[in-house]
């Protein structure tokens, strides 16, 4: 099997979950992550996905599914205890070109969830397509070891660097060269960085010529 990996922007888009236990609970926390606007709809919640609704992150419809619910969704995430519930969720998203996860259900899913390693706007997501959730899981957490704790913040400077460069340096060879300099990781002070050493004197340099 050949998957397709890409990073979904979610920002506002309507997505369901059908289920509200605690697998339901870890796809809705993820999608609240991603700042989707989620419908859960489940006779019964777990106490978390209950205090999203009371909070009025989520809506909460406290009955069981129907065919109906998916209408208007961009993504389905079917996460009851009832496989045949979760396969008929499936077949009613896929009728109307909704992408669907049948959670645990491989036949019953578009895409899968991948383990994900995150440090702030880094995220590596890995994927078994399948054959093995327990090695995804363990990779995650040997990654997580191994990788520096203090990331997110170095890579939101590194962006917040890059956007700067790209203002004033036009496209091309020696733009590349700075950015790729940049993006070394030096473990070092923000001040007496060479990587920053070198962007700043980059930027002095075009003011002067300009
Ligand atoms: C296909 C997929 C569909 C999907 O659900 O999206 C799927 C399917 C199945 N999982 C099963 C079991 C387990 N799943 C986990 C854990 C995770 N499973 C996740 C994803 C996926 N699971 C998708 C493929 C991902 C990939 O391989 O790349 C993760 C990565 C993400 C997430 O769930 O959000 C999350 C780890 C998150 C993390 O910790 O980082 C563990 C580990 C544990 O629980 O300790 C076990 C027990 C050990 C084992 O089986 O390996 C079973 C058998 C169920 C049964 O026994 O009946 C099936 C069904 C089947 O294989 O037929
Ligand atoms: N809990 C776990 O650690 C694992 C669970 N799974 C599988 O994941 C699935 C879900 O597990 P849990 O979340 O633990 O179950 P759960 O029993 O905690 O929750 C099930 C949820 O589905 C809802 N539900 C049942 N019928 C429904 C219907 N017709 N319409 C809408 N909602 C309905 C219930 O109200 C409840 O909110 C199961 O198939 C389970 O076998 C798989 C691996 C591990």
């Amino acid at each position: 099997m050949s998957l397709f990996p890409l990073f979904l922007k979610l920002t506002a888009r309507p997505c369901l979950v059908v289920g509200a236990g605690a697998i339901a609970e870890g796809k809705i926390a993820a999608l609240l992550e991603s700042e989707a606007t989620v419908t859960v709809v489940a006779p019964q919640a777990d106490p978390r996905v209950e205090e999203w609704a009371a909070s009025g992150e989520i809506t909460l419809l406290r009955r069981e599914y129907q065919t109906s619910d998916v209408e208007g969704m961009f993504l389905v995430v079917a996460g009851t205890n009832v496989p045949p519930v979760n396969r008929a969720v499936y077949a009613a998203a896929t009728e109307r070109g909704i992408l669907c996860n049948a959670v645990d259900d491989p036949p019953y899913c578009d895409f899968y969830f991948p383990s994900i390693v995150r440090r702030g706007e880094l995220q590596i997501a890995i994927s078994t397509a399948g054959e093995s959730p327990a090695f995804a899981q363990q990779l995650r957490k040997e990654l997580n070891e191994q990788l520096p704790k203090d990331l997110g913040p170095w890579l939101m400077e590194l962006g917040r660097l890059r956007r700067e460069v790209t203002a004033v340096e036009p496209l091309g060879e020696p733009r590349k060269m700075l950015l790729h300099q940049l993006a070394k990781r030096e473990v070092c002070g923000a001040q007496d960085c060479p990587t920053r050493m070198i962007a700043r004197e980059h930027m002095a340099s075009i003011k002067r010529v300009s």
